[in-house]
């Protein structure tokens, strides 16, 4: 038989291409991380189980060396690796912090931490940790105006937002480096400009693992509880695996614990939450690839947009909607529109006679078929209306990605719009499964 025509071929081809795109390149060999190994060696802390590695579609991540059971301990790191708010205030910050009023808050005192040493560079007990982290970051603070603007409509307004919170974060925080000024002997603003707070910011937001601290009198009282996780800050999400995560009072250890096995030579994940795409993107600066919890928003005014001209008290019903906390979080999933979707969609279609009955519709009973008919209709030509708009911004995307600059920024875009539009197709396929039942 002649080579790769027959069955069996065919099949060890797939199998190679299946394990080629899950398997990673071992990084472990790389100098940053060999530092980094020999640092958390003399903070009591060895890895069996886990190396540095490469991935296809998640880029830097962990993989396993041996494979993993269910229920076992994946990394123990001891409190000795922790950056927390404590290891600042025990720092050369501590005074500083301890003076300055009103009290900084714990993120900013985080933020002004990884700064500082981050500026220290060599001297930096911190520095084998610093080398590894992202030089830069694509949470939407961070993306190019007009990158933002080719996100979907409500995440847009999110990633503004963001990004006028981290410049007032910014603000508000510079004459508390104004007074660190006796630690240094470069000029404060040159050390603690905006892109360095940001970069901080991002590092905090994409990395800190969730750990409550006790509140502490030099700062404000917002709740204390992220916490640096060096090397454990290196695993990647996925929605489909599901851990325990904890700081352990009694072995004084970060522990994650899977409940999920893990092949051999696998990337390890862990499951950030049931984040749908634009809270991955806004937190994380990422989006997840057949993300279950993905969604498409459906926002007021494209509802108002697509009901019927005919459609009759609309002011009526659309605070009907505020005040039944119906008018956010509607949307297109993978199997079609959402419950509430529907719901709002079926209360803002009911006819002039049949207007009494919007409660009968919020507890999901059926008006009628006309009501149930046009909703549905409604829900299509939204649907459509997305469809397109979603084609236009990729054909847009792709042309702006002759500019080599942008080139990850429009590929986070890229992914999510791609995204979008499987699920708008998903949801395309089962209206019209749904319609047919009404023609
Ligand atoms: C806690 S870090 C994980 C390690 C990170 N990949 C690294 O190289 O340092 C979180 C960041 O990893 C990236 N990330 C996590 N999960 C991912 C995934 N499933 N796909 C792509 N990027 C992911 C995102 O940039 C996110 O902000």
């Amino acid at each position: 038989m002649k080579n790769g025509g027959g069955r069996t071929s065919r099949i060890r081809r797939r199998k190679l291409f299946r394990s080629s795109e899950s398997r990673g390149v071992n990084e472990s060999y790389k100098p940053e991380f060999i530092e980094l190994k020999k640092w958390l060696k003399d903070r009591r802390f060895e890895d069996a189980t886990l190396i540095p590695a490469r991935f296809p579609g998640t880029g830097r991540g962990l993989m396993s060396k041996t494979s993993l059971q269910e229920g076992q301990t994946i990394i123990s790191l001891p409190e000795s690796c922790l950056l927390t708010t404590d290891t600042v205030i025990r720092s050369y910050l501590g005074a500083y912090i301890a003076k300055w009023q009103p009290p900084p808050s714990p993120l900013l005192a985080l933020c002004t931490f990884l700064v500082s040493e981050k500026h220290a560079g060599d001297r930096s007990p911190w520095k084998p940790y610093l080398e590894v982290l992202p030089k830069a970051y694509t949470c939407p603070v961070c993306l190019e105006p007009e990158v933002v603007n080719l996100l979907p409509n409500p995440l847009k307004t999110k990633a503004w937002e963001q990004r006028s919170h981290v410049q007032e974060f910014f603000s508000s925080s510079r004459g508390f480096f104004s007074s660190l000024q006796p630690l240094f002997s470069e000029a404060i603003e040159t050390i603690f400009s905006y892109r360095a707070l940001r970069w901080a910011w991002c590092t905090v937001n994409t990395r800190a693992v969730y750990m409550k601290r006790p509140p502490q009198l030099c700062l404000s009282p917002e709740p204390d509880t992220c916490a640096l996780a060096p090397y454990l800050d290196l695993l990647n999400h996925s929605p489909d695996v599901q851990v325990k995560a904890a700081f352990n009072e009694e072995t004084r250890c970060y522990e994650i614990r899977t409940a999920t096995r893990c092949g051999k030579h696998k990337e390890v994940f862990i499951c950030y939450g049931p984040h749908d795409n634009h809270r991955l993107l806004l937190e994380y600066g990422f989006v997840s690839v057949s993300n279950p919890h993905a969604c498409v928003y459906v926002s007021k005014d494209i509802l108002v947009k697509y009901l019927p001209s005919t459609a009759k008290q609309m002011n009526k019903k659309i605070s009907i909607l505020e005040d039944h906390d119906f008018i956010e979080n509607l949307t297109f999933g993978w199997d079609g529109p959402s419950w509430r979707l529907l719901t709002a969609l079926k209360l803002l279609c009911l006819e002039a006679e049949e207007f009494m009955c919007w409660k009968k519709v919020l507890l999901g009973e059926i008006i009628s078929d006309t009501n149930e008919k046009t909703s549905l209709d409604v829900a299509q030509k939204i649907c459509c209306y997305f469809i397109e708009e979603t084609h236009a911004v990729l054909r847009k995307v792709s042309r702006m990605k002759d500019e080599v600059a942008l080139m990850n920024q429009l590929t986070l875009v890229e992914t999510l719009r791609t995204e979008e539009l499987k699920i708008l197709q998903a949801s395309a396929k089962a209206l019209t499964a749904l319609q047919t039942a009404f023609t």
